[in-house]
């Protein structure tokens, strides 16, 4: 039976200190349970706070308060158990996709045989359809194909959680959806736990089985949870015309435009010792900047 806590997050707390030496909590009270092999999106507004929760489940950011368990396991630093895909692939420019991929696997399975390790590189680019690319370098793929390599790199470890943080951020639309479907077909065989941070309401409700609203910062947390009740395999297109998908989209839409008027109600954050007015203008209104860029896609 599949275990409804396979990551468990407890009563996350972050603290970052700010300029004036003060601790300023970025991540309150974050509580979320994670299905096993269940797709997680996690959306909110720009700073609120996505990339540190992600980065402390990574291991890769020290926790403040709370807890982190996975698969019955307390975190206490970073592991293979958790991969991460971040929006730069990151490749070391002398060495071939294959050999990007094999330096994580070498570490992972040092008494693995060197064949065992091929295969495992090799099942691993091939799962995101370089088995044809395996000996190009950085500078001969382009960048869809580099976070190719960077997806393959994460699943080649066979982590229990798979951390995708805004994957597709720096990709065209059309290597964006490729991308997508990419994950979406390696997950069918694999059902690794995953957790995408995204800033794209339409890929959250393509990919995820359910997608956690975060709260504005400081002291940001969830929101809102949602599941989504669509089959898989997914097909985009038959999705995309569904009623539930708008649904689902507005749903979102409207929380975080609810979130945007919660911070502009605010009261004002207390000013710098130095007296200096922070000049910030005033920001566009959510719903609007997510309808300019679905439209874009189009
Ligand atoms: N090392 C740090 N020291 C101090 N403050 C930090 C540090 N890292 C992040 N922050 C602050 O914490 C807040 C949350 O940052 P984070 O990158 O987690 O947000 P995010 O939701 O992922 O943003 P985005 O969607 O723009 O990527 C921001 O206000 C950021 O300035």
């Amino acid at each position: 039976m599949k275990n409804d806590r396979y990551l468990e997050i407890s009563n996350l707390v972050k603290a970052y200190p700010n300029p004036f030496g003060a601790e300023i909590k970025v991540v309150d009270g974050f509580d979320l349970k994670v299905r096993q092999g269940e797709f997680i999106s996690v959306i909110g507004h720009s700073g609120c706070g996505k990339s540190t929760v992600l980065t402390m489940i990574a291991g890769l950011n020290p926790i403040s308060d709370g807890g982190i368990v996975v698969d019955g396991r307390e975190i206490s630093g970073p592991a293979p158990d958790r991969s991460v895909v971040f929006q730069a692939p990151c490749l070391l420019p002398w060495l071939t996709a294959s050999g990007n991929v094999m330096l994580g696997v070498k570490e992972v399975y040092p008494h693995a045989s060197k064949q065992e390790k091929k295969d495992i590189v090799a099942y691993a680019l091939s799962a995101v359809g370089l088995g044809s690319a395996m000996e190009k370098y950085p500078r001969e793929m382009s960048g869809g194909m580099q976070q190719r390599v960077g997806i393959a790199r994460a699943i080649a470890l066979k982590p229990k959680i798979l951390l995708l943080d805004e994957p597709f951020g720096r990709l065209d639309s059309l290597t964006r959806m490729e991308l997508q479907d990419v994950i979406l077909g390696v997950l069918s065989r694999d059902q690794i736990t995953t957790m995408l941070i995204t800033h794209d309401v339409d890929e959250a409700v393509y990919m995820s089985d359910r997608i956690c609203m975060m709260t504005n910062g400081p002291g940001a947390r969830v929101g809102s949870l949602m599941e989504i009740d669509f089959p898989r395999p997914r097909v985009r297109e038959d999705m995309m015309v569904d009623d539930k998908f708008f649904a689902y989209r507005e749903r979102l839409l409207r929380f975080l435009d609810e979130c945007e008027h919660a911070k502009k109600s605010k009261p004002a954050a207390p000013a710098a010792p130095s007296g200096d007015a922070v000049k910030a203008s005033p920001p566009r209104n959510f719903r609007q900047r997510m309808t300019d860029s679905i439209a874009a896609l189009f």
